[in-house]
Parts: structure tokens; sequence; C-alpha cells
């Protein structure tokens, strides 16, 4: 097997200020969680299915690419993405090694769909993936009976074969991880009878709510053990016209620029705003953020709206632990926010961001002191005690460890700094957020 993929450029240092205000209107890339389903379930699907707005970053990319190494029809046309899928079941022998970059999602979700294939596949990634745990899906994929041969510790390179046809199972969550629940659904799809997935704290459901719109069978109870899926399988999807919402994940960094920059007034557009992503504007919110969410509607079966964000004195809060599923991602640049409130900002309850694209709790807290920020690493999270609104120190150059939210968390945090923030290289960002600098450059940014 090979070993991580190398990047094949050089690196690319990046340092953002902002002169005077941030002001304008923005839009932000398509979702990176729906994009990816969207792939993943028209690939299924007999037919042609047409996605607009989808993220076209590296992560998605490689998503469409391992689908078209297991028989999917893929291109884009007009702006616009066309899929002819192969059917529930009809996945072929990928003839390559499926390479997952540093998407943990396309991995974690692929493997689910492989599982109940008759088929082997042998994943590989960037260094930063090949660190990632995927033991939390190889465990009940190894139940519905797929066979792995993964690097010790269960990681990537790994090489699965499916079984078909697979066990069904009915499997509790033993951590709160809206990608292992995905991947049990998507395996119980081609597996007879029905597959269950409990889920003890609610994640994010852009699985449920798109294999509803695919016309799968799908039963969602509340049970005393939490929320129970439970999706019929041997299903037959049926195509769809999809169009992506922004990504609220893209978008909290405008977000957090707007509110820490003096004077800015920033709008963005067509936000997503699904209850179980949209735990970062409540969180800021209550540290007296003003942001308003205006022209709520629905796009695509998921709830979108207009941000309008006005520069805010933040005041610190402790975050409660149970919103950490609906912004989970959000948390490094919530930290950034955290660093410009008054007082101590207390945030636990976050150990699943010790196993992101990097330990982001560890990464932001050695980033965030270099900067002149008083922090203080918890096992489970970080206590950031903030400037009161004054740019903070910067003068560093920080280390983004190939991960895209700390790259752009710290440009952030440069834009209201003494002495630039350096970050050692941006292009991560390409994973979720191709064109961030040129959205912050539009909103003034230099
Ligand atoms: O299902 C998804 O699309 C995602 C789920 C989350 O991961 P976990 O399932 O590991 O919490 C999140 O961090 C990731 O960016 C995308
Ligand atoms: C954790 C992330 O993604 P993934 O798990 O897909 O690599 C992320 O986008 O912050």
């Amino acid at each position: 097997m090979t070993g991580p993929a190398q990047p094949s450029s050089a690196p690319l240092p990046l340092s953002l200020v902002a002169e005077g205000p941030l002001t304008g209107t923005t839009g932000v890339p398509g979702d990176k969680s729906i994009s990816h389903r969207s792939l993943m379930l028209g690939a299924l699907a007999v037919g042609e299915t047409v996605i607009d707005g989808l993220l076209e970053g590296e992560d998605v990319l490689a998503t469409a690419a391992a689908m078209r190494a297991m028989g999917a029809d893929i291109t884009r046309r007009d702006s616009r993405w066309h899929v002819h899928g192969v059917g529930v079941g009809g996945l072929l022998q990928p003839q390559v090694a499926l390479d997952m970059g540093n998407s943990g999602t396309s991995t974690r979700l692929l493997m689910g769909l492989v599982a109940s294939h008759p088929i082997t596949a042998t994943f590989i990634g960037d260094a930063s993936l090949s660190r990632r745990p995927m033991g939390r899906v190889i465990d009940p994929l190894a139940l519905m009976g797929a066979r792995f041969a993964a690097s010790p510790g269960g990681r990537l390179p790994l090489t699965m074969t499916g079984l078909c046809p697979a066990v069904p199972l009915t499997y509790t969550l033993p951590v709160a991880s809206a990608q292992v629940k995905s991947a049990v659904l998507l395996a119980g799809l081609n597996t007879p009878g029905e597959t269950t997935v409990i889920e003890p704290v609610a994640t994010r459901d852009h699985s449920e709510r798109m294999l509803a719109g695919f016309g799968a069978v799908l039963r969602i109870e509340g049970t005393a053990q939490g929320r129970a899926i439970t999706l019929t399988g041997e299903a037959e999807l049926r195509p769809q016209a999809i169009t992506v919402p922004g990504d609220p994940s893209s978008a909290a960094f405008p977000m957090v620029a707007a509110l820490v920059v003096p004077g800015s007034a920033v709008t963005i557009t067509n936000v997503g705003i699904n209850p179980t992503r949209a735990g970062l504007i409540g969180v800021l919110q209550a540290m007296g953020a003003d942001i308003a969410v205006v022209n709520e509607r629905s796009v695509g079966g998921e709830p979108v709206a207009d941000l309008v964000v006005r520069h805010s004195p933040l005041t610190s809060i402790e975050v409660p632990p149970d919103v950490v599923p609906s912004m989970v991602d959000e948390f490094p640049v919530l930290f950034v926010a955290a660093a410009f409130a008054n007082g101590r900002t207390v945030m636990r309850g976050l150990d699943e961001l010790r196993v992101k694209e990097s330990d982001r709790i560890a990464v932001m807290a050695r980033g965030l002191a270099a900067c002149d920020v008083t922090v203080e690493e918890l096992p489970d999270g970080l206590i950031v005690s903030g400037s009161g609104g004054e740019a903070v120190g910067g003068g560093a150059t920080i280390a983004t460890e190939l991960d895209h939210r700390i790259a752009m968390s710290f440009a952030v945090l440069g834009l209201h700094a003494r002495q630039p923030v350096t970050i050692d290289d941006a292009r991560p960002i390409a994973t979720s957020f191709p064109g961030f600098v040129a959205m912050l450059q539009g909103l003034g940014a230099r």
C-alpha cells in the first residue's frame, strides 16, 4: 500500500490585514457536508441528478473522483454538476486506490457505501487524514460483515471488502458523529431489512434529509436512548435536482471577522441555518453579537437565511457543551472571537476537536499564545481571556498543520492585530473554501 499522498506545490504563506472596517455583501461556497452527500446519493440513483451550487473544494472533488472510480458518470457543465448513477448495489470495483486527500467525510461515508457492495477498495489520504481514527466506522461496518485490513490504530491506508448481502444492524453511536451515523445508514441502503442508528446526541441531519429526498424509506423516532433513525434497505433512489445552500461553517469566518474589526457591517447571503449546524450564531449572540438572521427560506429541503453582521463588543460566556455538535467545526474561529471578548470564555466538551484535521485544541492554543492571547488548555476544551475588543498582539507565524480551519481562523485573527499574523501555508484552505482570500479582500481586507 502507498503512504500518504504529498502536496505537489510549495507552501503558500498568507497574511491578511484590515486597515478599516469590513463592509459589503458576500456569499459563501456550497455546504461541504451537503455537497458530498449529493454526489454520493446521485451516484446511487438511476438517471440524472443535477446539482447547483456544489462546493468545488478539494474534499468534495475527492468524493467525485471516488464515485467515478466506482462507476458513476459525473461531469460539470454550465456551472452545474450532472451525475448519472449506477443504482443501489451497482458500485463497481475501483481499479485504483481511492485518494481521499484531506477529507474525513469522504473517507468515512464511502467506507459505508463500500461495506455492503461485493467490492474491495483501498483508501489513502494525506498525512493529516492518515492520522485520523477510522475504528469508529470499522466497528459497525465489521458488524455488518465488511472485512478490513487497516494501518495500526485503525488508520489509513486501509483496504476493505464489502459483504453483499450485508447484515442489518441496530447501532448506538458511541461518539456524537454524523460521519459514523451516515456511514452506517449508507451501508444500510444496499442491505436487506432495516438498519437503525441511535444517536444519544443529535448530530447534523443532512443524510436523513437527503435520503428522504431521494425516496429512501426512513423512520425517525425519539427513544429513551436518543434519536433512532431506521432505514429500509435495498432502496431504490430517484434522481433529484439539488440546490446546495451556502456553508454555515464557511460563513463563520466573515461573520467573526465583521464582529471583531471595528466599524464593520457585512451581509452574508444564502447561508444554511439547519438547527443541527447553526449553533455558532446563538453562541455569538449570547456573547453580545449583533447578527440579524433575515429573509429565512427553504432551499432544497434545508433552511437558509441571510446574515447581517455588525461589529459588536463581545462578552465572555461559558459555552454550554450541549451545543458542541451543532457547531463542531466552528470552535477554532469561536476561539478567535473569544480572543476579542471581555473576560474569560470557557469552552468544554470539545474532545472531538482533538481528532479533526489537526488537534484543533492544541494547535489553536499554541497559535493564540504566540499571538499574545492568554489561553488555558483543558483536556477537553479551552479557556480564552479576551482583549475586550482591542487589537491582539499578533506578530507570529502559525503552523497550520494541514488544517483549513486553523488557517482561516488565524487569517481572521490577523485582521485585528497590532503586528501581522502569518499563516505558514494557505493551501489547505482550498479543501473547503476556495475563494476565501478573495472574499475577505472583497469586504476590504488587504
Ligand atoms: O458528516 C459530516 O459531513 C461532517 C461531520 C462532522 O464530523 P464528525 O462526524 O466526525 O463529528 C464534521 O466535523 C465534518 O466537517 C463534516
Ligand atoms: C472536520 C472537517 O472535515 P472532515 O472531517 O471531512 O475532514 C472540517 O471540515 O472541519
